[in-house]
């Protein structure tokens, strides 16, 4: 707990003031029997108006200085828990956002999200109940037992008898309580995991008329959520009757006592009716304790899975404070690089060679689950090669700061991500402070200009979540156009011209022809790897072959193969 509430740190000055006015409003509202004691004895047994008056007097005075703190307190507490949680979880999002590849794939997604909401909230409400009742109600049990102790210490006792009895059982509570809190926040995730998944796949379901499956899936995983947090609750609700219990046998051992003391010692009948009042505060506090400690396993559970994330440890991130110009028309040379995703055995890359020069292009070919796209992802480091080593312009990647290597490398993905908002904003998303004639132009190559011009709001077109208004050959080729308007030294496109027409693709390549940009091209079709300098030909994560087309031809039986496939594949089209 102690990361995560080190973000409370900078409202140090208001939660001190909280606190004081906590105190204030407890110590006043332990003044108040004593008080209420002298009336009785002083005053109502005496006779005596003025005391009456007087005692009453202050009394008031106390339940409006009770009054006013308790409100100041209030306002303070909603203040500081607020912007607590507004910090923490902009703290949490931007740890997020560092993360590397390997680090992020061991956090599903949907447990982010329950982390950054509902964990966060939690985190934020028992801050809110740590300086309005958190302190106050045990401040108020242990308070109530020395005045009662000091009021008559003979009564009193048999309150203070059954204290640690309660204590050991709510330690023991919490204990319980955070385990089955965590529970139940895992419950949540698997949950929210389910949703995302169900949403995002929704054409999926409809198509394949899963609906009725789906549905019966999320009520399986609803149900145990229900389960859990029932099973929590439950156990948590037992807290306040067995305290109640607790309390209501000391008190009546109070009364019982108390009055055979009056009768036997001539003991004073306000200090009997002090001490049942005390006790009643204690009871009342208590009460608050199941409360509490319901609260406080709960964002222990929610407090240990924010710092999860705040303190995972990004060790591809350790940026390398190499250089930190741009790469300009970069080389990219892989030297004997084998790599296995991180956690895992497997070699999914073996002993890769090859060089690119400057603004050259390279085709990679290869099956499906060749290794294609995990070759790719070492160039912008998004993970590091376990042997050999990718170089960029002479320099290995790992020496270059991350974000001028970066910044300099254009990236087409296989599946077209775009953002809610007009087509600018997803351009422009590309480079800040892109105008608007740049847009134009990266769009222009990307050979969708002219269509964004026939939308009626041209480049203001919104663009629905993940681009559900575009057909999927558009959204490759805004794609494109955004990886376009960064002017990269190197452009990466994994497989992203799947979806376009032959003539659309054709001028996309005399485009990208006059680009100077070094360039790594996945693609499935030999009329594109034709146009490139060299071909990589993958085969379960090995280099096949690797030459110009008319030397692969020759050299290469399965890069024959794969032409010769499509040659007749394309005379199929026309006959
Ligand atoms: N995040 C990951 N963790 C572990 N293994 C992975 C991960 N991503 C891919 N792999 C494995 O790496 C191998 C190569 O996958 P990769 O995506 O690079 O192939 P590909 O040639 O690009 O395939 P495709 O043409 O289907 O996109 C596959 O066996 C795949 O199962």
């Amino acid at each position: 707990m102690k990361t995560v509430f080190a973000y409370a740190k900078p409202y140090k000055i208001p939660i001190i003031f909280a606190l004081f006015l906590m105190l204030l409003e407890l110590t006043v509202e332990l003044m108040q029997p004593l008080v209420i004691a002298k009336i009785i004895d002083d005053g109502i047994l005496e006779g005596d108006q003025d005391r009456i008056v007087q005692y009453g007097i202050v009394l008031m005075a106390l339940s409006f200085i009770a009054l006013v703190s308790g409100i100041v307190n209030s306002y303070y507490a909603a203040h500081v828990s607020q912007s607590f949680s507004f910090d923490l979880r902009k703290a949490v999002y931007g740890k997020i956002q560092s993360f590397s590849l390997a680090t992020f794939n061991k956090f599903p997604a949907s447990g982010l999200i329950t982390r950054l909401t509902s964990d966060v909230t939690l985190v934020q409400q028992i801050l809110f109940m740590g300086l309005r009742i958190m302190l106050r109600a045990p401040l108020l049990v242990v308070g109530s037992m020395i005045m009662a102790l000091v009021v008559n210490a003979k009564l009193a006792i048999y309150l203070v008898l059954v204290f640690p009895f309660l204590l050991a059982f709510l330690y023991f509570m919490v204990l319980k309580g955070v385990r089955y809190f965590s529970f139940v926040q895992q419950r949540l995730d698997r949950l929210n995991r389910m949703i995302q998944e169900n949403l995002q796949a929704v054409r999926l379901i409809k198509a394949y008329l899963r609906g009725k499956y789906e549905a019966n899936r999320f009520s399986e995983v609803a149900d145990s959520l229900k389960i859990d947090t029932v099973k929590a609750f439950r156990i948590m609700e037992t807290i306040l009757p067995i305290l109640l219990f607790g309390m209501n046998l000391s008190l009546l051992a109070v009364l019982w006592f108390g009055a055979s003391h009056i009768q036997a010692n001539g003991a004073q009948i306000g200090e009997l009716v002090a001490i049942v009042n005390y006790a009643m505060r204690m009871t009342g506090a208590f009460s608050m304790f199941s409360f509490i400690i319901m609260a406080f396993a709960r964002s222990k559970a929610s407090s240990e899975r924010i710092e999860e994330i705040l303190l995972a440890e990004n060790v591809l991130e350790k940026d390398g404070q190499g250089k930190q110009a741009a790469v300009e028309n970069g080389s990219v040379v892989f030297e004997n690089v084998s790599f296995s995703y991180p956690g895992t055995s497997a070699q999914v890359l073996k002993d890769i060679s090859f060089e690119i020069k400057p603004n050259e292009k390279l085709a990679i070919m290869g099956a499906t689950g060749s290794g294609k796209s995990s070759l790719l992802q070492l160039i912008p480091r998004f993970y590091d090669a376990t042997e050999g080593s990718v170089r960029i312009h002479g320099i290995d990647v790992q020496e270059w700061s991350l974000p001028a290597l970066r910044k300099s490398i254009g990236i087409v993905p296989q599946q077209s991500i775009l953002f809610t908002g007009t087509i600018s904003d997803n351009l422009s998303w590309g480079k800040d402070k892109a105008v608007q004639d740049e847009l134009e132009d990266a769009a222009m190559k990307a050979q969708i200009h002219d269509t964004v011009e026939h939308f009626p709001k041209a480049y203001d077109t919104r663009v629905g979540q993940k681009g559900v208004n575009l057909s999927g050959g558009q959204k490759q080729r805004l794609s494109i156009a955004r990886a376009l308007v960064r002017e990269p030294s190197i452009l990466i496109l994994d497989d992203s011209t799947s979806a376009l027409d032959v003539k659309t693709e054709a001028a996309l390549w005399e485009e990208l022809d006059r680009e100077r940009a070094t360039m790594l091209v996945v693609t499935q079709k030999i009329r594109t790897a034709m146009k490139a300098d060299r071909i990589l030909l993958l085969e379960e994560g090995e280099v096949s072959a690797y030459g110009t087309h008319n030397e692969l031809l020759e050299a290469s039986a399965l890069y024959r193969q794969i032409a010769l496939s499509q040659q007749e594949e394309e005379v199929d089209e026309y006959v």
